[in-house]
């Protein structure tokens, strides 16, 4: 599985996947012939809507900060490889993420292809007025399964950051605003270690409650497995519908394909995948800058 991530740049097809990396499926050997093939793919969805999110989660995490320019020419390159979301930037503190500082330049630099959304993160009312000032039509809240969590990567509790949610989600809705939110540490915390599903589960259902359409389940750290994926989406999905679902797996140990692929046989209707910086890299080859990352979103 070592090159798995290599191999990924050039597969954003999963049915390719599943062709080129037999142990994806049950083969060892062989190419698989159509009967095969077709009961190789049973069970798993006929449709993956890969959301991009390297400009945004990929570029934050870049210790030399990529310029403008350059994150404008990676985001319209990106819009021309077939991609329906790219996410695009948060309108954060430039105190907490320098990295994002040029949101609104990024935003209103972009080329918006028809057919293409560019979500922003907005984690509260401020960032969700600059993001609509700047050309936003469609946000994320961020937030997150571990209390510890939440307080170092929005500064509030899990309770308040809902509050802020609400606000911004409830503002969307008033103007037509499509609100997607994020869980974080869906599969553990770096700082609290496990994180028990039904936690997921409440805060996940507390922001489709409140209108998120979309709930994006992030394994912030990537120490997720197969059977903790599993363990997680049962839970969820209790409460809520696998179409309004989404993984976001970072791959720090070589686990996200693993993951992804035990999310989208789990669902078996339809599914999002995020991908994210194996596109970045590409970037910081035109800036010639080192890549930093070792993880990657898939
Ligand atoms: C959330 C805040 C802003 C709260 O920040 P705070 O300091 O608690 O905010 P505050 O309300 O106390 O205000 C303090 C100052 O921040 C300003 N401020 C207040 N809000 C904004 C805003 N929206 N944009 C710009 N400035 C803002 C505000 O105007 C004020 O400025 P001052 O008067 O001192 O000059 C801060 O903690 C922050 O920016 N955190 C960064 C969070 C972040 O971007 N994290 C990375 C993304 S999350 C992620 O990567 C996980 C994900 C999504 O990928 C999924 C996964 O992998 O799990």
């Amino acid at each position: 599985m070592g090159n798995v991530p290599s191999a990924v740049k050039h597969c954003l097809s999963y049915q390719q996947l599943l062709r080129e990396h037999l142990w994806i499926g049950d083969s060892v050997a062989g190419a698989l012939d159509p009967a095969q093939e077709s009961s190789q793919l049973s069970g798993l969805p006929e449709y993956v809507k890969v959301v991009e999110v390297g400009p945004r989660d990929g570029l934050q995490n870049e210790k030399v900060i990529v310029p403008t320019d350059i994150k404008i020419e990676f985001i319209n390159q990106l819009s021309q490889t077939g991609l329906s979301v790219i996410e695009v930037t948060s309108f954060v503190s430039s105190r907490w993420v320098p990295q994002m500082a040029d949101h609104t330049e990024v935003m209103k630099g972009i080329h918006q292809y028809p057919g293409i959304r560019y979500p922003v993160l907005t984690p509260n009312l401020q960032g969700f007025h600059r993001a609509v000032a700047a050309g936003a039509t469609e946000v994320s809240v961020f937030g997150a399964a571990s209390e510890s969590f939440s307080k170092k990567n929005i500064n509030c509790s899990i309770e308040e950051s809902m509050g802020k949610f609400e606000e911004v989600v409830k503002s969307a809705r008033h103007m037509n605003i499509p609100a997607r939110g994020y869980v974080s540490c869906v599969l553990g915390c770096p700082y609290e270690g496990s994180i028990p599903p039904q936690k997921v589960t409440e805060v996940s259902k507390r922001l489709y409650s409140m209108g998120c359409y979309e709930i994006s389940l992030g394994d912030t750290i990537g120490v997720g497995t197969p059977g903790s994926m599993k363990r997680m989406l049962e839970s969820v999905m209790k409460e809520i519908p696998p179409g309004a679902l989404a993984v976001h797996c970072h791959d720090t140990y070589g686990q996200a394909l693993a993951n992804i692929l035990t999310a989208l046989q789990g669902v078996n209707l339809y599914k999002v995948m995020e991908a994210g910086d194996f596109i970045c890299k590409a970037v910081n080859k035109t800036t010639n800058s080192k890549v930093a990352q070792a993880s990657f979103n898939v």
